[in-house]
């Protein structure tokens, strides 16, 4: 069993959980279900930079990265900064994060806000239009060809942009379907841990040209974006390396400034 296997099979009881305490109708009451989402993937395509930075206080391949800032410091350093969109990590078990970091990132800034979670429910993405999210994220290494039909079709349904993650040349076959907006390759191999900037690169032009190209994780300094952006690559997922510092907005800022 690999680490995504044992997040999945935590996340199939705790949405089981979640739906006998908090009912559908409760979630679709919230005045941020009525909120009109901003489209992560058009500010991607009219983006110099592209860097969608992430909230995430710890991980299975970090331990603790950071414990001590609040999401609103963070939040609003990395909109600052001039981030296209922000990820928030939304699991708790795991990522030491939950739906509170993400309305609270919603009520300090404006920019589009993704909702990093494990997805399997359509009932999640109405957590997720509940709690301010712009954005969801469907990983294919955990979903059927039918899941990620069906839940990418909900997903718009209810104005998010989809970002389907894949890992490899199998997940992307399978995947490629009209109701996604983004495509993200992930760089880190979820068996060992390791990331290699080279599955961005080798995937890249298996990506239809109509869907924005994400690459995610590892990705740590200006060299890395210079060699991407050749490979269709117009975002750019960074999280351990802002939110490792002890000013993630700053180091943010930092970053994109390089860029421009
Ligand atoms: O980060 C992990 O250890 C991890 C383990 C298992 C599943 C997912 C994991 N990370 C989620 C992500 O995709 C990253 O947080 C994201 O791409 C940012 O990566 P990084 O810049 O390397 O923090």
């Amino acid at each position: 069993m690999n680490i995504l296997d044992k997040i999945i099979a935590d996340k199939h009881k705790e949405v089981a959980l979640k739906k006998s305490i908090v009912p559908v109708s409760q979630l679709e009451a919230t005045v941020l279900f009525e909120r009109e989402t901003i489209s992560l993937t058009n500010t991607l395509r009219n983006s110099n930079t592209g860097i969608i930075a992430e909230h995430k206080r710890r991980s299975p391949s970090k331990a603790v990265i950071n414990q001590k800032v609040s999401v609103q410091d963070v939040a609003t350093g990395y909109e600052k900064a001039g981030a296209c969109g922000m990820s928030v990590l939304t699991d708790g078990k795991y990522f030491g994060g939950s739906l509170d970091d993400l309305l609270l990132a919603r009520a300090a800034v404006e920019m589009p806000l993704l909702r990093k979670e494990f997805i399997i429910d359509e009932y999640q993405l109405l957590e997720a239009k509940a709690h301010g999210a712009d954005v969801c994220l469907l990983i294919a290494a955990c979903l059927t060809k039918d899941e990620i039909k069906s839940l990418s079709t909900f997903a718009k349904s209810l104005g998010l942009d989809v970002l389907l993650e894949v890992h490899n040349e199998e997940e992307l076959h399978r995947s490629i379907m009209p109701s996604l907006d983004m495509l993200g390759v992930n760089n880190r191999n979820l068996k060992t841990f390791e990331v290699s900037l080279e599955t961005s690169k080798s995937l890249s032009e298996l990506i239809p040209d109509n869907f924005v190209k994400v690459s995610e994780s590892g990705i740590s300094n200006m060299e890395a974006i210079k060699e991407l952006r050749p490979y269709g690559y117009s975002g750019f997922l960074i999280g351990e390396n802002f939110m490792k510092t002890d000013d993630p907005g700053g180091s943010a800022m930092e970053f994109i400034r390089k860029l421009k």
